[in-house]
Order: C-alpha cells, then structure tokens, then sequence
C-alpha cells in the first residue's frame, strides 16, 4: 500500500471570494491572497464555485489556474455540481483535479456524498471525460464501503470522503468509532488502487487525529482555516497546518 510522505494542504479560497463580493470590487484579491497563501507554503489551492457564483466566480478559476501555472507542484482542485456550466468550466481551465459534488443548486455548503447506487454511470462517464481532457477525478463520499467499492469501479482517480461527521464527533470529544469508520473507508480505497483526500470542517483542532489514517494524500480547508486566521493570523494558522500535515515525515 502506498502512503504519503506527508498530506497536501489544499486551502479553499470560497470564503475569501464571500468577503470580495460583499463590498462589489476587488478586495481582497483572491488571486492576491492565493499567492500570499502559496509563499506560505500551501501545496494547493481550491475553489468550490457554486451555481449561484455566491463565493468563488467562474472567472476567478482561470485566474487562479494562471497564477497556480506558474508555480512548480501547486494544484488547482476546482470542486462543483457537473451541470454544464461547471464541465464547461473544468474544459476551458483545466485544473489540476476535478472534484464531483452531488450539490443541489440552493445548497448552504455540501452536506452528502454521491450515491452510487444511484449515479454509478454518470460517475463513470464523468470520470472517462475527465480523464481524457487530463484533469484528475475524484468525488465527494461518504466513508461507506459499499460506496468506496462502487467508487473503484467508476474509474476515477481519488475521492474525497466528506468530514464533517468526524468533525462533530471530533467536537463531542468522542469520535474514535467514527474515525474507525473513515480508517476503514480509506485503507479500502487505497486498496482498490484509489487517492484518497478529505475534507469539510476539518481544522487545528481536529486535523491531526484525522491524519493517523495514513493514507491521505490531500486536505482541503477553508471555513474554519479562514476564522481561525481571523483571531491568530493567517502566517501562524498556514504553519499549523504544515506542521500537522508534514508530521507523519517526522
Ligand atoms: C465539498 C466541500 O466540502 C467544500 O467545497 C465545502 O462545501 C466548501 O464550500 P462552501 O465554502 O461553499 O461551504
Ligand atoms: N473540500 C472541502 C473544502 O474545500 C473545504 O471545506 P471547509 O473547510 O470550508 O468546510
């Protein structure tokens, strides 16, 4: 089984974008703040821009994939709904990776994995359309082995198990059965030839117990990595999570 050096941070830039919008002009610059975030350290950057364009436009992706070409091992991960818009989007900017989130179009944030059960074969023909354009797949799942199984056979490349049931576990100060779960999700799909990332609530608090499953090559974090920069700097909050990400290096 192949394990990662150390995790990838991938830091989403959703909220920045909401802070942008609320004033109607440009500040902070998202593409700004991406490279004041790469300078930092961080391995990537996404955006998760959602049908109503709330947070990250699509516009801000092609700025974004600019600045991200221009730096050596930085990955774009653009997440979304695959209505037309959004593989339009991933055709004319062609991140890094791709990932597929079963989002209705008024959704607060992403609450729920794909079903595969029921999406197996617009999974798979999504996963060979990406493939073919040289973006890299993966889909938002829950830590169900039955879906990680199914996930294996669609084809894609990783997936993305969903985090916030560990996160509010995490929170209660009881989650070694819930994490047990997402153990169990991801030595499977590493098993089955799978990527594994992870994202959704995580933060300082609850990242490093998360990343004693050894197997995970990426984290996305936004939300909470944005608050706790308000209140401790973002310089401080990026080596945090350097620091947990690259502890299985030690
Ligand atoms: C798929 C996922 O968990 C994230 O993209 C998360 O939904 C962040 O998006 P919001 O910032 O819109 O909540
Ligand atoms: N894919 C998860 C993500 O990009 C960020 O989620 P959150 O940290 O904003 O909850």
């Amino acid at each position: 089984m192949f394990f990662p050096v150390m995790t990838a941070l991938s830091v989403n830039l959703n909220k920045i974008a909401l802070l942008r919008n609320s004033r109607g002009r440009d500040y902070p610059n998202v593409v700004a703040y991406g490279r004041y975030l790469i300078d930092l350290g961080v391995q990537g950057l996404t955006v998760h821009p959602r049908q109503d364009q709330r947070h990250t436009k699509d516009r801000d992706v092609h700025d974004l994939r600019e600045l991200v070409a221009a730096f050596h091992g930085i990955e774009l991960n653009v997440e979304g709904y695959p209505d037309e818009r959004f593989l339009q989007l991933i055709l004319a900017s062609r991140p890094h990776q791709c990932t597929l989130v079963p989002d209705a179009p008024d959704q607060l944030t992403s609450d729920h994995g794909w079903d595969l059960h029921q999406h197996f074969d617009q999974i798979k023909t999504l996963a060979e359309q990406l493939r073919r354009i040289g973006v890299r797949s993966s889909i938002f799942l829950d830590p169900d082995c039955q879906q990680v199984e199914l996930a294996a056979k669609t084809g894609v490349d990783r997936i993305e198990l969903y985090t916030e049931a560990y996160a509010n576990a995490h929170a209660q100060d009881d989650y070694n059965d819930t994490l047990r779960q997402y153990r169990r999700a991801a030595n499977l799909a590493t098993q089955l030839g799978l990527g594994v990332n992870a994202g959704h609530d995580l933060d300082l608090n609850n990242l490093a117990d998360f990343l004693t499953i050894p197997s995970i090559l990426e984290v996305s974090i936004g939300h909470a990595l944005t608050v706790e920069s308000l209140y401790q700097g973002v310089d401080s909050v990026i080596k945090q999570y350097l620091q947990i990400c690259s502890a299985k290096a030690q």
